[in-house]
């Protein structure tokens, strides 16, 4: 027998089929991440993730849109996996950006992320993704189900864009 597959998710698309769910994320829900919190409408959109699960794993796309707070980079809230036995693949699909990974001794770097750029996350390494381009950053992941989110955690390092150039500041 030959079944249709049960979702698809077409070149420079969103995931769709049955239970993709998606969030959005409003600078109200983030504002307290960036070093300056005045100056964005509060309803502006900052990123939007699709997800779906499939047994004991999640599929997913983050849409983070070019957006700049006083200069510092659109980013996600970013977190460590509460299983740190856990990884994860990320996949840049458009857009440029940066990976901030952070490991359990807080030390931070960043990985360049660009149109098939592949990712590999270690389960005891934070990961935030940053949008340094023109256009929308979108990034699809692969992760365990249970992997889980741990937000208690604060990156060493901000990312601005000034005059076109990307400055990492501590
Ligand atoms: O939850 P954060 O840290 O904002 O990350 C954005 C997205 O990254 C993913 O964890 C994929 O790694 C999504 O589930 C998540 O919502």
């Amino acid at each position: 027998m030959i079944e249709e597959a049960k979702f698809m998710q077409e070149w420079g698309s969103i995931p769709k089929g049955e239970g993709v769910i998606s969030k959005q994320t409003h600078f109200a829900d983030i504002q307290s991440i960036y070093e300056r919190v005045d100056g964005l409408s509060k309803d502006k959109l900052m990123y939007t993730v699709y997800s779906t699960t499939s047994g004991s794993l999640l599929w997913g796309q983050t849409i983070l849109e070019p957006v700049l707070v006083h200069g510092e980079c659109n980013m996600t809230r970013g977190h460590f996996h509460q299983r740190r036995d856990l990884d994860e693949y990320y996949w840049c699909q458009k857009g440029e950006g940066l990976l901030m990974l952070m490991d359990a001794q807080g030390k931070c770097w960043c990985e360049k992320m660009k149109p098939g750029s592949l990712h590999h996350i270690h389960g005891q390494w934070a990961h935030r993704c940053i949008n340094t381009g023109k256009e929308a950053l979108s990034v699809i992941a692969c992760w365990p189900a249970d992997a889980g989110h741990d937000y208690n955690l604060t990156f060493p390092i901000r990312v601005f864009k000034e005059n076109d150039q990307i400055l990492l500041k501590k």
